[in-house]
């Protein structure tokens, strides 16, 4: 029997196009549009997702169900709804995560030519939305270029929704220590280095709501079983000292986790968005 000589084995030739990957570092790419609509008259809905900085279960889509309450709610076909994505904790630390919400934010803004914004954050996207607020607290000739963007987002913010957000890391800690398993994640250098504490801020978050206009709603489930009535009710104490006008939900919204896709909280954010 002839000893087959080895044949030469077909020559794969790997794929010398390297696929272009466009720059994306505040994956603004993620965002998810869930309604759109070219009507000037439109009211625009962004979501932030929640997730303790850290968590990579909570994503834009988390809001999904909710958005598609409103959608059905919404005959005349009047509403905008984006959902935004930000990178995650331990490898991104405030306020990187933070800067990662008001840029893409704002680049939606600008591509889409947005207008009357209600910015809808649930959780840690509350606590965002609390940053936001406080921007003021810096002298404008100050101000870093996130912190600039912020001050234009609260030109076009027309209502914030904040769903049982995180307000004070410092009581939070106090009532739930083993909350530092995520807070050390997002500072790692300490929740000093965290500068929104409302009772610091209220002053410039006052100026900055009544400077642009914004209606503040504070929402929070009486069966939230992750964050109890304290961070809303220390944030509401803080807003009445300073008699800043606000609105409060507090409502069976479900468990921490539910919040964000409850029929009830969906019919309070329509109801109150046009
Ligand atoms: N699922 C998160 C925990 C979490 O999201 C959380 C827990 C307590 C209070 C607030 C939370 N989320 C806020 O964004 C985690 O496992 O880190």
């Amino acid at each position: 029997m002839i000893k087959e000589i080895n044949k030469p084995k077909a020559i794969v030739r790997m794929s010398t196009t390297i696929k272009a990957i466009s720059p994306d570092p505040t994956l603004f790419n993620k965002t998810l549009t869930f309604q759109e609509t070219s009507k000037s008259s439109r009211e625009t809905v962004i979501y932030i997702h929640g997730g303790a900085w850290n968590d990579p279960s909570n994503t834009p889509n988390d809001f999904n169900s909710l958005a598609n309450v409103i959608k059905s709610m919404d005959v005349e076909s009047n509403i905008c709804q984006f959902s935004m994505e930000y990178r995650l904790s331990p490898e991104i630390t405030n306020p990187r995560n933070l800067y990662d919400v008001v840029a893409n934010i704002t680049r939606l803004v600008k591509e889409k030519g947005l207008t009357s914004l209600n910015i809808v954050g649930h959780s840690v996207g509350a606590t965002f939305i609390w940053q936001i607020l406080s921007v003021l607290k810096h002298p404008q000739e100050n101000m870093n270029e996130a912190q600039l963007q912020m001050l234009d987002l609260l030109r076009t913010v027309k209502r914030v929704f904040l769903l049982d957000g995180i307000y004070s890391l410092k009581e939070l800690l106090e009532e739930y220590p083993q909350y530092d398993c995520f807070t050390k994640l997002a500072f790692p250098d300490g929740i000093q280095m965290y500068e929104e504490e409302p009772s610091i801020v209220m002053s410039h978050v006052k100026k900055a709501l009544f400077r642009f206009h914004v209606d503040m709603h504070v929402v929070h489930s009486y069966r939230d079983e992750l964050l109890s009535l304290r961070q809303t009710n220390s944030l509401i104490a803080c807003l009445q000292n300073y008699q800043i006008n606000f609105r409060l939900y507090l409502d069976d919204l479900g468990l921490h986790n539910d919040v964000y896709k409850n029929d009830k909280v969906a019919k309070y954010i329509f109801d109150n968005t046009h």
